[in-house]
């Protein structure tokens, strides 16, 4: 019987979340080869170390499949319907923050805000014949928000990675990203809409819901949060 942890496999997020585990007693590791996925929990018994791309651990929470994750909240709001009724989410831990955001060129002088990206969108639908283009990966978060704020005349373009390319290689006029240091977004002579800040994230310990625990499960799980100062 063990409790299945998923953590990041790679990267800054999982170098942060093995050491956010250690402040507190828990020590996470991978073992084997730097390419060999496989992991170690030491400091608890029956805690196995799940190694897992930060965009597949929403769905495996959500399966089941893993007890506990950590991935960003952007990841688990996007890639889950109603996701508060599959993960809880069980501490922010401080690290991973991102802001998802829609920007524009900077040329576009008269364009600052999300009314003025519906002006021009219907501009250019006149002009063009087609929907202005938004590249990104966040298609429900972006779809959720512009639907909000009255913004209709476009249309979602999917890009997985190297997004604020997309502007320059003509593929999209705007796009829908996380920023952080907003370097990338200045690299690229873009700027974000005064009023399209989508979401805010940071790395987070999520629990799935509604997964059925033998007792001894669920007395691991508790030992486990007890040690990481997440219960009384
Ligand atoms: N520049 C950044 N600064 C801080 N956090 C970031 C940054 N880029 C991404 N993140 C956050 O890290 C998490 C993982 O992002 P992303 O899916 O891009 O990671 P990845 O390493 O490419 O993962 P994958 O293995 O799924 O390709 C997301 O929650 C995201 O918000
Ligand atoms: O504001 P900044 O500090 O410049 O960070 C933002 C960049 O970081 C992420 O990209 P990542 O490096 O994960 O690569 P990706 O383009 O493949 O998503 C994100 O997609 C932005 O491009």
């Amino acid at each position: 019987m063990t409790i299945k942890i998923g953590v990041p496999s790679k990267g800054r997020l999982m170098e942060k979340t093995f050491d956010w585990f250690a402040e507190r007693g828990v020590t996470l590791s991978r073992t084997g080869s730097d390419r060999e996925y496989a992991g170690k929990v030491e400091g608890i018994d029956g805690v196995e170390l799940v190694l897992l791309s930060a965009g597949e651990i929403p769905r495996e929470l959500a399966a089941g499949r893993i007890h506990l994750g950590v991935t960003g909240q952007d990841l688990i709001r996007e890639k889950l319907s109603q996701w508060e009724q599959r993960v809880e989410e069980l501490a922010e831990l401080g690290f991973g923050q991102a802001d998802l955001i829609i920007a524009v060129p900077q040329v576009w002088v008269d364009v600052d805000t999300l009314d003025d990206l519906d002006a021009v969108a219907a501009a250019f639908r006149a002009k063009h014949g087609f929907r202005l283009r938004i590249a990104t990966k966040y298609h429900r978060l972006v779809r959720e928000y512009l639907q909000l704020h009255g913004v209709a005349d476009y249309q979602l373009v999917d890009s997985q990675g190297a997004t604020e390319g997309t502007i320059k290689n003509l593929t999209a006029e705007a796009v829908a990203d996380i920023t952080s240091s907003g370097e990338t977004l200045r690299a690229n002579h873009l700027k974000i809409l005064s009023d399209a800040l989508v979401l805010r994230s940071q790395a987070t310990l999520f629990r799935a819901r509604g997964i059925k625990l033998s007792s001894e499960e669920r007395d691991i799980r508790e030992a486990l949060l007890r040690q990481l100062k997440l219960r009384g």
